[in-house]
């Protein structure tokens, strides 16, 4: 059984694809927060920007198979078909690869999706996803270390890139960190890409957009 808040229509906002038109698929639940505003200052991970609690989003659910489940992903797709561009889904959450199992990523593949995933990094992926994005969290040891975008929050000072440049991706990329702070956050990154050009910007394009 799979737990999702939310299944939705929307363009990438973030990393090295954005702008490309995806179905996101939002798992309940992350092991880094409980997802309560309650608990969010003991949280591992404590600057999260999403509600991933529950599954009463739109298009979320219960789904009992991984053939249910990509029946509702493929649902979502609001695209006409092209011969040279798959339908694209992204698994995020929450932390999807507390849920995304063989069956899941076999079963969006059938549908004849191309699965990407947004992870913490924390938990081991089944195999064939087609884009990783891994975004390491300060107090969360990494266990997955290759993929293709390593997309840093930025900054967390006891995360610095540095810790993370020796690791196998394809982009490195830095996104400052939302919230009160976004504006220095935004300068800092920018300077930080500069002077260490083996880093590129990431910007959540979809909050200025105002699309989800
Ligand atoms: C909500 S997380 C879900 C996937 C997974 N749990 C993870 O952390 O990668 C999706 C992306 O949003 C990023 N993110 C979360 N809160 C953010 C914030 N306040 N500012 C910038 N990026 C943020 C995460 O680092 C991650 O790259
Ligand atoms: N448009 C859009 N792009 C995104 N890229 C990563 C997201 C996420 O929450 O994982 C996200 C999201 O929530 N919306
Ligand atoms: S690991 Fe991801 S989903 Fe979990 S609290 Fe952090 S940003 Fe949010
Ligand atoms: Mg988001």
């Amino acid at each position: 059984m799979y737990r999702i808040k939310e299944i939705f229509y929307t363009l990438q906002g973030e990393g090295s694809h954005a702008g490309r038109p995806s179905v996101f698929c939002r798992f309940t639940s992350c092991n880094l927060w409980t997802g309560l505003e309650k608990d969010r200052h003991r949280a591992i991970c404590k600057f999260c920007d999403t509600d991933f609690v529950g599954t009463d989003g739109p298009g979320g659910g219960r789904f009992q198979t991984s053939v249910d489940l990509a029946a509702a992903v493929a649902k979502a797709w609001q695209g006409k078909p092209h011969p040279r561009s798959k339908p694209y889904v992204v698994c995020t959450g929450g932390e999807p690869l507390l849920q995304l199992d063989q069956d899941a990523v076999d079963a969006l593949h059938a549908e004849g999706f191309e699965v990407a995933i947004e992870t913490n990094g924390t938990r081991p992926a089944p195999n064939g996803i087609d884009w990783i994005c891994v975004s390491p969290k300060a107090d969360a040891e990494v266990v997955l270390t290759s993929g293709h975008d390593l997309k840093l929050v930025y900054p967390q000072p006891e995360a610095p890139p540095e810790r993370f440049e020796h690791l196998d991706f394809d982009r490195f990329l830095l996104q400052p960190m939302d919230g009160p702070d976004i504006v220095a956050n935004i300068q800092a990154t920018v300077a930080y890409c500069l002077e260490h050009p083996q880093w590129q910007l990431s910007l959540q394009t979809h909050k200025t957009l105002g699309i989800p």
